[in-house]
């Protein structure tokens, strides 16, 4: 699972310390340099020549959709609902000049089917540093905020984060992983920068993006997967609003989902809930294949079936979705 490097460091500085780390992030040498290499060129603004060397927050820099489609449809197996909504929800937001407010999305699904992947994607699509940029920020409930008892000082912390970093760059993303593990209540305090607000004590927050992953309701969509596959429906033929709505009040109601009676769904604050569908033996198969042309192998039918094969599979009838996605192909493909 993919995790950013920048929230650790920030993490042990203390939130507030963090951001202004960020937002003051390179040295003056480098800034000295750089004045006489763009007097001395003429042509290139010294911002231009600043943000070839560090890397610079671009809030209106445009999102290459494109690129985007072609990255999920090649890299992204069986999920034709996430790479449908997550392109249309970015190209959206990106090509408004002022959205009313910060784009929200909620990932939900079972284990290993692609939503850190997903992130990733996004967050490379968006800073080309991805998880590593300094505009992009990941949480993760059981490493940022573990103890119940500290839920007030959680949430003081994440507005404190949270607007200090928006202020250093309007166009930050935070993503938030293992929202299913996350104490009730902690998300709703970043509900006003979600809001419509044009700006929170002096700070925009409309260009900001917000993404949630959670295993929560990914027993809500398998159903509706095996309703289709049991029907004789192609799996392609699920679309959002068979599953959308059944997620925002599954989710609601699910004490254990992060969102539980949340003033985040009840606020109408999320913009879409995005489906990740149980991947099947053939998705398993393309998973193996891509990691080992990543790994720049020869791809190898015999391997690519053992690694599928010693998956395990439910329902324990029909055996059809793999319990892990993808997630220990990695893993298992390196004793092979
Ligand atoms: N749908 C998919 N298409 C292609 N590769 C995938 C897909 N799902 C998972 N993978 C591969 O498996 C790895 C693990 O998946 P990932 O971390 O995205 O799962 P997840 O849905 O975030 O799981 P969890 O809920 O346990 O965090 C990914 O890094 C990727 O290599």
């Amino acid at each position: 699972m993919p995790r950013a490097a920048g929230l650790g460091r920030a993490a042990a500085l203390g939130p507030l310390l963090a951001a202004h780390v960020v937002a003051a992030i390179e040295p003056i040498s480098v800034g000295i340099a750089l004045g006489a290499a763009s007097a001395l060129t003429g042509y290139l603004s010294y911002t231009d020549l600043y943000c070839r060397f560090a890397e610079c927050c671009r809030e209106e820099q445009r999102l290459n959709a494109s690129a985007l489609k072609l990255e999920l449809e090649e890299k992204l197996f069986g999920q034709h609902l996430a790479t449908e909504v997550i392109l249309k929800a970015l190209t959206g937001f990106k090509n408004n000049k002022n959205p009313k407010k910060p784009l929200t999305l909620s990932l939900h699904g079972w284990a290993g089917t692609g939503k850190n992947f997903v992130s990733q994607i996004v967050a490379e699509n968006l800073h080309s540093k991805g998880l590593k940029s300094n505009f992009v920020h990941l949480f993760v409930s059981t490493l940022h905020f573990p103890h119940e008892q500290h839920i007030k000082l959680y949430q003081d912390q994440l507005q404190g984060w949270i607007r200090g970093n928006v202020s250093a760059c309007a166009s930050s993303v935070f993503i938030f992983d293992e929202m299913d593990k996350l104490h009730p209540g902690v998300i709703d305090a970043i509900k006003p920068f979600l809001d419509y607000y044009e700006q929170v004590d002096g700070v925009s927050y409309r260009k900001a993006i917000f993404m949630f992953l959670s295993n929560a309701g990914g027993d809500l969509i398998t159903k509706t997967a095996l309703d289709f596959w049991r029907a004789g429906r192609k799996r392609e033929d699920i679309q959002l609003k068979d599953l959308e709505p059944v997620l925002s009040v599954g989710v609601f109601n699910n004490k254990h989902s992060g969102l539980w009676r949340s003033g985040l769904i009840d606020r109408n604050l999320i913009d879409y809930f995005i489906p990740f569908l149980p991947l099947e033996y053939k998705h398993v198969k393309m998973c193996v294949r891509a990691e080992m042309r990543a790994r720049g192998s020869a791809v190898d039918e015999d391997i690519v079936t053992r690694v599928a094969e010693e998956m395990t599979f439910f329902p324990k009838g029909e055996k059809i979705y793999s319990d892990k996605g993808c997630k220990t192909v990695q893993s298992r493909l390196d004793f092979h």
